[in-house]
């Protein structure tokens, strides 16, 4: 499970009493959204178009507006990844990484929480700001610099999916050189029914 035990944790004041209990679920990851669709045709359904966006997952996001788009900050600060998030990105296991929770909001509602974590080499010399994001979107940083690239996106199936609670997501690394962070992307169904 994503950690919630940060070592400096900045939040948010509560949302609406039906928003307050959104969390990262538990989830399986698929190596392509075909592979995710054999498990769970679901996927190729209304989600479909977001499990596939490529660019910007913020500026698709803010396109998709018809007022406001913003990032709330549920979480940031040091904390240890979970296992498997340590050897997707081939950093020691319980190695502290910077880990940064959001929900994205469209006109209000919360429609992504995103997960990223960020290990340590990553925060060297530019990667310095990477701590200081507070509500701007890491999209503006990743996009706007060259630096960074894009690996495979892989699709994921969200376990114990209650009512209200994403049931799909995406996750990708990004590259800079020899390092790498991993963004993910969990689909709350306001973004897609
Ligand atoms: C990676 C991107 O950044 C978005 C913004 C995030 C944040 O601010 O923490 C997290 C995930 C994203 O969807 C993007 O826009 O593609």
């Amino acid at each position: 499970m994503p950690s919630k035990d940060f070592d400096t944790i900045t939040t948010q004041p509560a949302g609406r009493a039906d928003e307050c209990c959104l969390t990262i679920p538990p989830t399986d990851w698929y190596s392509s959204l075909a592979a995710a669709g054999l498990r769970n045709p679901d996927v190729h359904g209304p989600a479909r178009y977001w499990l596939q966006v490529e660019g910007s997952f913020t500026r698709a996001l803010q396109h998709q507006c018809l007022h406001s788009f913003h990032v709330e900050v549920q979480g940031e600060g040091f904390a240890v990844p979970t296992l498997e998030e340590a050897r997707h990105l081939n950093i020691p296991a319980r190695q502290r990484a910077w880990i940064r929770e959001v929900r994205l909001c469209g006109d209000g509602v919360p429609w992504v929480l995103a997960r990223t974590i960020i290990p340590l080499a990553c925060l060297e010399g530019r990667g310095r700001r990477l701590r200081h994001l507070g509500n701007r979107p890491l999209g503006a940083y990743l996009f706007s610099s060259p630096d960074w690239q894009r690996g495979p996106l892989e699709t994921g199936l969200c376990n114990r999916s209650l009512d209200g609670q994403p049931e799909v997501a995406r996750r990708s690394l990004f590259h800079h050189n020899d390092r790498a962070l991993l963004v993910g992307e969990y689909f709350l169904p306001g973004l897609y029914r």
